[in-house]
């Protein structure tokens, strides 16, 4: 379950209100209609990841968010540790506030400047994800769209990342529309017209499913139309019994 903000997210900002990452084309993973993502493998070295991860795990503002689920209150596994450079940024997340810390220690600090720097972008707000083992997962879901640009570092065990891909609400047909198109199609006595490879290709991008392991030190951004068209998730693996920190920095426009 991803954090929900209280205000809703405009489908519209104009170019001054975000700042895409640019100059990464080189690692923009291809096949992914209507998505830009990009992964980085050796975004940072081995030793200086297994530093930040041990560093952050001593963090005191990890907790484990309570969650409603069909109204009943259950514990997520997963610990998130909340930060935002805006004192006026809040979130809930599954109804309740996220609790959000203002004041930065100087290790996330740290590592927030050289993500920025490296990037050529500021960010607003970072979560991190604790998965203390492969029992730890977060189930396939996208984030609000209020996440315009989220740049995401792995630290520790590797684990596996699936993006599905996954038509906005919006653009799926209610069930009514649906059958008033069945009623349609029976009544015509048209003959078939053969589809539009290009509107196939905007209207029926199914089945369309990357899967691939985020090493420590590696560096995914989503951003652009990515959480609208696709969503993602990190499954359970039992086999990995070693922990992973990912630290999402967040560009929030509203
Ligand atoms: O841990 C990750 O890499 C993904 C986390 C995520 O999807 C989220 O926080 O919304
Ligand atoms: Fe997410």
């Amino acid at each position: 379950m991803a954090p929900r903000p209280s205000k809703r997210a405009r489908l519209e900002v104009s170019d001054s209100e975000v700042q895409k990452v640019l100059g990464f084309e080189d690692f923009q993973l291809k096949d992914m209609p209507d998505a830009e993502v990009f992964y980085v493998p050796n975004f940072f070295d081995e030793e200086t990841s297994a530093q930040w991860y041990s560093g952050l795990l001593e963090l005191d503002s990890w907790y484990q968010p309570r969650l409603k689920l069909y109204g009943r209150e259950i514990i997520q596994s997963r610990k998130i540790a909340a930060y935002a450079t805006d004192p006026k940024l809040t979130l809930k997340y599954s109804g309740q506030v996220v609790d959000m810390h203002y004041e930065y220690p100087p290790l996330l600090r740290q590592i927030q400047d050289e993500v920025e720097e490296k990037l050529g972008v500021t960010f607003n707000h970072v979560m991190l994800n604790l998965y203390e083992d492969g029992s730890v997962y977060i189930g396939n879901h996208r984030d609000n769209l209020e996440n315009r640009v989220i740049a995401s570092v792995s630290l520790g065990a590797p684990r596996t990342f699936i993006m599905t891909h996954d038509a906005p609400k919006r653009a799926k047909h209610t069930s009514r529309q649906k059958r008033k198109a069945r009623v349609t199609s029976l009544e015509t006595s048209d003959p078939p017209i053969p589809p539009d490879l290009d509107d196939l290709k905007i209207n029926k991008p199914t089945a369309k499913r990357k899967q691939w392991t985020l090493n420590s030190g590696s560096l995914i951004v989503m951003q652009g139309d990515t959480q609208r068209f696709w969503k993602h998730e990190i499954p359970k693996e039992p086999k990995v019994k070693d922990g992973r920190i990912s630290l999402t920095f967040r560009q929030l426009v509203f």
